[in-house]
């Protein structure tokens, strides 16, 4: 059900949830800048919290930020003094393993940096995007990678290597190729699952520096090669029992050569398994893609898988039987494509 067709709820409750949605995203993203909660580790009075802050305060307002952070579940308060919620104790301290604050930040960067001019931008079309900013460009993955360990270590691997756990062949799988793997935790926790499984990281050069380290910190050095270039133009390799392709594949400059190198590089009877958006009804649904999206598209970054559409490439490759579902993430729903490669 889209957010304003809901018809659970009186009509107006989506226009006051609408207006409360940006200040909630502004006190999350204060909360972030000023890190908060590595000052409301313990329960602490505003004079304190402004002594730690280290800047000028003006107190009352901070007594309205700090009970804004309370008000949606960032922080408790109790008899005038403030602690951290279990949710920022455990995401939004920047010692934390699964510290999601700086990712917080790099996809509001993405995600909303063009909000605020739909209308001038409806009218002038895509504004020049910065090199920094374009999606295609090598530095502006290594920015963003650091930031998805944590979101990987937090979950997000697990229900890959839950996927994986669904399949049959990964109980005899010895090889699996995580492409545009990031950081590689997602190949981390489907090897610490699978003890007879070695892996195989395949991302851009820079990337791969920051996985090797990841991979390092787990100690699985033992069980994890690398390959680092352009999957446009760098070998596969061959060999593999599973290959793995989770929100990555956007950057294909041409699919059919593409799919075909990928089916060649699986084992006869391997598997493909992608995890991307898949859109519906003519590019409307699901509405978190065609939110998440719109800053981005409306400066001509406009990368969005539809329905079925990895599916029909992966068909036209020669895989043999292709399946998607629907899979939910903590994003929303998503569509899972396996494809398998004929027996020998
Ligand atoms: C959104 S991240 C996804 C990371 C991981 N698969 C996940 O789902 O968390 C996209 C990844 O694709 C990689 N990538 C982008 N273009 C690429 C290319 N041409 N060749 C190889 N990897 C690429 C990026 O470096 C980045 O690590």
């Amino acid at each position: 059900m889209t957010f304003f067709a809901d018809k659970s709820q009186n009509p107006m409750a989506s226009i006051f949830e609408a207006l409360q949605a940006p200040v909630r995203m502004a006190v999350l993203q204060t909360a972030v800048e000023t890190g908060m909660a590595d000052i409301l580790t313990q329960a602490s009075a505003p004079e304190d919290i402004a002594a730690a802050m280290d800047t000028e305060i003006h107190p009352e307002n901070l007594v309205h930020f700090l009970d804004s952070m309370a008000g949606i579940g960032l922080a408790v308060k109790q008899d005038g003094r403030y602690v951290n919620s279990e949710f920022a104790s455990t995401f939004l301290r920047k010692e934390s393993p699964v510290y999601l604050g700086s990712l917080v930040l790099n996809l509001s960067r993405m995600q909303h940096r063009n909000i605020h001019r739909i209308e001038e931008l409806v009218r002038t079309g895509p504004p020049p995007v910065k090199q920094e900013d374009c999606l295609s460009k090598e530095s502006r993955w290594e920015a963003s990678v650091r930031h998805l360990a944590s979101y990987q270590r937090a979950g997000i691997a697990a229900l890959a290597a839950d996927i994986i756990d669904t399949l049959p062949e990964s109980r005899t799988a010895s090889t699996i190729m995580d492409i545009g793997c990031g950081p590689g935790l997602m190949c981390m926790e489907i090897l610490q699952r699978h003890p007879g499984m070695k892996g195989v990281l395949f991302d851009l050069p820079g990337i791969i520096r920051l996985a090797e380290k990841e991979v390092q910190k787990e100690g699985m050095e033992k069980r994890i090669s690398y390959i680092q270039g352009d999957y446009n133009t760098t070998d596969f390799g061959k060999g593999y029992d599973i290959i793995w392709a989770s929100h990555n594949l956007y950057y294909v400059q041409d699919f059919s050569t593409f799919f075909l190198r990928l089916h060649a590089a699986l084992n006869d009877g391997g598997v493909f398994v992608s995890l991307h958006e898949g859109t519906s009804a003519e590019g409307t649904i699901p509405e978190h893609v065609v939110l998440s999206r719109l800053s981005l598209a409306l400066e001509g970054q406009n990368y969005v898988f539809r329905q079925k559409e990895i599916a029909n490439h992966l068909r036209r490759a020669g895989f043999q039987s292709v399946e998607t579902s629907p899979f939910v993430l903590p994003v929303g729903e998503v569509e899972l494509t396996i494809a398998r490669k004929e027996k020998g």
